[in-house]
């Protein structure tokens, strides 16, 4: 998908991004850029004192090793890449840089600098057009730089240690990684939040604007150059506009924006760059229409998105992922060796998986991205390898069938699995290996939400909760940790309850989680404070609600409460997408909104009703028991 029409203009250009950092290659393929990545070979030892501001030695780096992977590609390539992406993050504390720690000691030494302060994240960026002409190199340099402030909390040792530890700190500027566990040191940020994760797109997408959608002559009498143009410009961009570097560098010439900017012309042999004065247009240069920037990129992307999801489901049980994960770079060979499957699917599988940002690809071999090391290993904390399994094995094939459901307006387990059952979990506990699945599902999801779900509201009041439909404990675990006076017990079918103990967390003190099993439309439900529906009201039709919903507000004392955990829709109900494509498959139940869950909560004597958009997968509704039985 390219939302940005800006991006569209790289769509039709051999675009070369001159970093091995996954970040920054997740960040772009994320934004639907299709680009190669090149590794550059320069050696970050530029003299530092020599720069009289950090943000310049981060400039000048990223331009290095964007001139470097140019030139060599340059010379070894017929077709020389029309556009070459280098950036450089670099943390600046007390005037001095940090780059990436060399040991274990030097990731101390610079958290030990970041504790409890603010600092600066500086990601240089150099963007060259290059062009060959009589076969020499010619090239147009654009650089800016972008700034972001951000605060560590004050850390003690053990934290500080503890993350070292865990092997993060070892390939970032800083020693963090600010989109994982280091988000965790992390009090508060401002300015670009990707620029910290190192890339900044928002100002590259404004640079390529400027770039591509010069001012013309009247704005350019007109317009205030007191800072970079808002993104809103884009919108009003048309496509249809010309655009060429003389015309840039008549806009390059007015940018005094706060943030610097440069663009400057080089031309090169083989090997090095001298500087000239040449001007290429940007567009059609190489006989290209500007109709592809034009291209249904949104639509284009859903046609294929069942490939990807494909893509992802198989590594996923390949467990290729896994096999890669802490370790170096292997080989298609290698990889199809391990897992028993052959080399040339196998490497079909790979580069597939490495065009979708899932892994990167060196000519070393494939690795996972830190992504793939976080959500897709099928061990880590926050592991989605359950659910990717749940997904292919028991969601695809319903979605197989979603015609039928559609035209019957019903469930297709029949179809997807040859046999009808009355009940959802009828389905999902038939067998022990279908439970477990199923239970790897929900559990990977719940770790995912569970601190956003249990900080939500202040929970402190309560001493006891009780997580109806709790499943495997991952809710009633977070809660205990983030309130340590609340007890909770996990009320779930006795099919599962049978199967918890493979989800307990390890190092954690487990007592103050019970389990309970027990049926909730048929049988007593435990005492407690709190009640708990956790992404259950959703599955069941309205009769069932009435019969749950009336026990709940039945057992509920005056000034208990029920904690909701659901995907909240809009008003409109069309958004967020993953909650209305979940309703595709035709549970009796429904997705609701802010305003169906006041109205459904209260028919059932609740009040106080408050509604937190967490911005995670599940949202948090909160209410309290009201003084009058129903
Ligand atoms: C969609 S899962 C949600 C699990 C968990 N609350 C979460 O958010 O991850 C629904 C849960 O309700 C449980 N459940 C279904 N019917 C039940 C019943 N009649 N009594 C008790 N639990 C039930 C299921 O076993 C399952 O664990």
């Amino acid at each position: 998908m390219v939302l940005n029409p800006v991006l569209g203009k790289l769509v039709s250009k051999r675009v070369v991004l001159a970093s091995a950092s996954p970040r920054r290659r997740e960040i772009l393929t994320n934004v639907g850029l299709r680009f190669e990545v090149v590794p550059s070979w320069f050696k970050e030892t530029l003299e530092k004192s020599s720069f009289t501001a950090p943000y310049e030695y981060a400039v000048e780096t990223a331009k290095q090793k964007a001139l470097e992977v140019a030139n060599r590609m340059h010379v070894k390539h017929m077709r020389t890449p029309d556009v070459v992406i280098g950036a450089d993050t670099i943390v600046s504390v007390d005037e001095q840089i940090l780059e990436k720690p060399v040991d274990k000691q030097d990731a101390y030494r610079m958290l030990s600098r970041l504790n409890g302060k603010e600092h600066s994240v500086f990601t240089g960026v150099a963007i060259i057009h290059c062009h060959s002409k009589d076969n020499q190199l010619e090239m147009e340099i654009t650089d800016f730089y972008e700034e972001t402030k951000v605060k560590f909390s004050e850390l003690s040792e053990e934290l500080l240690w503890e993350y070292i530890d865990s092997g993060e700190p070892m390939d970032k500027a800083g020693g963090y990684g600010i989109q994982a566990l280091g988000g965790m040191l992390v009090e508060y940020v401002h300015g670009d939040f990707l620029n910290v994760v190192g890339f900044p797109l928002n100002h590259f997408c404004k640079k390529l604007a400027e770039l591509y959608y010069p001012p013309s002559k009247h704005n350019i009498q007109h317009k205030k150059y007191d800072s970079i143009p808002s993104v809103d410009t884009f919108e009003n961009l048309s496509d249809g506009e010309s655009s060429n570097f003389t015309e840039h560098k008549a806009a390059s010439k007015l940018d005094h924006s706060g943030m610097r900017s440069s663009g400057a012309a080089y031309t090169s042999g083989n090997t090095s760059a001298v500087r000239t004065g040449f001007t290429v247009p940007l567009e059609n240069q190489n006989g290209v229409s500007q109709s592809a920037s034009k291209l249904p990129s949104k639509i284009l992307e859903l046609m294929d998105g069942f490939r990807a999801s494909k893509a992802l489901f198989v590594a996923s049980k390949l467990k290729i992922f896994d096999h890669l994960k802490d370790k170096g770079p292997a080989k298609a060979v290698d990889i199809a060796n391990d897992v028993g499957t052959s080399v040339c699917g196998t490497e079909r599988l790979l580069d597939a998986c490495a065009s979708l940002g899932l892994l990167e690809k060196t000519p070393q071999g494939y690795s996972n991205t830190d992504s793939a090391n976080t959500y897709l290993t099928s061990d880590g904390k926050y592991s989605l390898h359950g659910y990717i399994i749940h997904s292919n094995d028991h969601l695809w094939p319903l979605f197989t069938n979603l015609e039928f459901a559609v035209k019957e307006g019903s469930r297709q387990n029949h179809r997807a699995f040859g046999k009808k059952a009355d009940d959802l979990f009828k389905d999902y506990y038939h067998s022990q290996e279908v439970n477990q699945r199923f239970m790897a599902a929900m559990h990977s999801i719940a770790h995912l939400t569970a601190r956003d779900v249990a900080t939500a509201f202040d929970l402190s009041q309560f001493k006891s909760a009780c997580d109806l439909g709790g499943c495997t404990g991952a809710l009633a675990y977070e809660l205990v940790q983030v309130y340590p006076n609340l007890k909770v017990t996990v009320f779930d079918l006795p099919e599962v309850i049978a199967n918890t103990s493979y989800f307990q967390p390890s190092g954690q003190h487990t007592a103050p989680v019970t389990f309970v099993s027990g049926d909730f439309f048929k049988d007593n439900l435990p005492e407690a404070d709190l009640y708990i529906l956790s992404r259950v009201l959703h599955d069941w039709p309205d009769e069932k609600i009435h019969v749950l919903l009336s026990k709940v507000s039945a057992v509920c004392r005056p000034g208990s409460a029920l904690l909701v955990a659901e995907t909240v829709l809009d008003e409109q109900k069309t958004h967020p997408s993953v909650a209305v494509l979940q309703s595709l498959s035709m549970t009796e139940g429904k997705q609701r909104s802010s305003s169906e869950y006041k109205q459904l909560l209260e028919k059932y004597g609740f009040t106080d009703i408050q509604i937190k958009i967490t911005g995670n997968l599940l949202d948090a509704v909160l209410c309290f028991k009201k003084n009058l039985s129903l």
